[in-house]
């Protein structure tokens, strides 16, 4: 973790954003709803960490995530948040770059080397703001776990509350940050281009029972369609990195250890929980196997059209063929069933073009990447099934539904 000074991005602007984020957090509870995705995917996700299906450790936090690279979005509510974002995610994207191009200098490589590389002026760019209330028993919660983030560089303000910890050789650092400075974490992408020269820093928020703390991450990562490997200049002979998509969604499904990691960097840059990660990868791994079966049921089609093509050829009037014939024409005479096969595989772009999340250039029609249809196509199915998941502690500890905006509700019990 690094803490930037004379970024050049005005002290005003980034009260603004936190005055702002505070306004968006006191919205009425009915507005806020307005903004909770029902998908991991949707580019304006407002909603609350709450997971006490495993751990004894209660997540004290609210969160708005926005989708504003490559494609921009923003809340409508409160007023003015939207341009205010807008101006901020640009200049904070700027001065990433600038970071970024010191970062390939500092790795031997030419200042472009990276951004161009991993296609960075087409990657993501997420503007996550938290609300972490204060907690009547800090020591039974978290604000955020530890993790690390998933992309290049996330650079972070705050209100003057801090909260946020690194961990260095094995010990918890709480973060000062320095009045108007930018802190900046290091991702697991940037892990991997540098072959580890650069390790992304693991860290995790704590609260506090008097004041409330706000923070504004601002994520930045490589294009989507960008597979993310260690530069060649810096590959050894040994110890390389193995190299990763950008965007596991985006039509692999990762190793169990990948995906933990994933889950991890994710829950930092608060992509998803860890139960949807899951549930995610298990119905996309259902989505690839039918793919496959789709696949291999057409490729069985075309082999009999051939075969009915030669057949009607050979004009054969041998009885056996005459029979083949015919049944081969009972098959085939369904074979409208093939043109509606395909026409709804190549409609699907245009289906889903609506559901199409921003921040993916992968899915981004303005960035001309279309085709990824098996996760469109989750996407889809995904928004069918994907239910709210808000839990809410009862009496006995139990867990149950619960409504947004639960803190002051919520009695801690471990
Ligand atoms: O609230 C903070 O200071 C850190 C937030 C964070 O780690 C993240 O959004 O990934
Ligand atoms: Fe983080």
């Amino acid at each position: 973790m690094v803490k930037v000074v004379n970024h050049g991005i005005q002290e005003s602007l980034m009260n603004k954003v936190i005055d702002g984020t505070q306004g968006f957090f006191n919205l009425r509870e009915e507005e806020k709803k307005e903004f909770e995705g029902k998908h991991v995917l949707d580019p304006i996700r407002y909603g609350t960490s709450f997971n006490t299906s495993k751990e004894k450790t209660f997540f004290w936090r609210d969160y708005l995530k926005v989708f504003v690279h490559p494609k921009f979005h923003s809340p409508s509510k409160p007023d003015r948040y939207s341009d205010i974002m807008w101006e901020y995610c640009e200049k904070v994207r700027q001065v990433t770059k600038v970071l970024l191009g010191g970062i390939s200098q500092g790795l031997g490589l030419e200042e472009c080397y990276l951004e161009k590389t991993l296609e960075v002026k087409s990657g993501f760019q997420i503007f996550i703001a938290n609300y972490y209330p204060s907690c009547p028993q800090p020591e039974l919660a978290l604000g955020m776990p530890p993790h690390s983030d998933h992309g290049l560089l996330t650079l972070i303000i705050q209100n003057q509350v801090g909260g946020l910890q690194v961990q260095h050789q094995g010990k918890w650092i709480h973060v000062n940050a320095l009045p108007n400075s930018l802190l900046v974490n290091t991702g697991d992408h940037l892990e991997i281009f540098s072959n580890g020269k650069y390790k992304s820093n693991i860290h995790k928020v704590v609260v506090n029972n008097t004041s409330p703390r706000i923070s504004v991450a601002v994520a930045h990562g490589p294009s989507l369609e960008a597979i993310v490997s260690p530069a060649s200049p810096l590959i050894q002979s040994e110890t390389n990195y193995t190299p990763m998509k950008a965007f596991f969604l985006g039509g692999y499904v990762p190793s169990e250890p990948e995906m933990k990691r994933s889950v991890e960097g994710f829950n930092g840059i608060s992509f998803v929980d860890e139960e949807e990660s899951k549930d995610f990868v298990s119905k996309k791994r259902k989505l690839q196997a039918a793919k496959l079966k789709k696949e291999s049921i057409l490729a069985e089609i075309l082999f009999l059209k051939q075969r009915r093509r030669y057949l009607l050829k050979s004009q054969s009037s041998d009885d056996d063929n005459e029979k083949n014939i015919s049944r081969f024409k009972k098959i085939f005479d369904a074979e409208n069933e093939v043109p509606k096969v395909e026409r709804s595989n190549s409609g699907y772009d245009a289906v889903v073009e609506s559901a199409r999340p921003a921040f993916t250039s992968k899915f981004n029609s303005e960035h001309h990447e279309v085709g990824y249809e098996e996760l469109s196509a989750g996407v889809d199915v995904l928004r069918m099934e994907c239910v709210p998941k808000n839990y809410l502690i009862d009496d006995n500890n139990r867990v149950g539904k619960k409504e947004l905006s639960w803190h002051g509700q919520v009695t801690l019990k471990v």
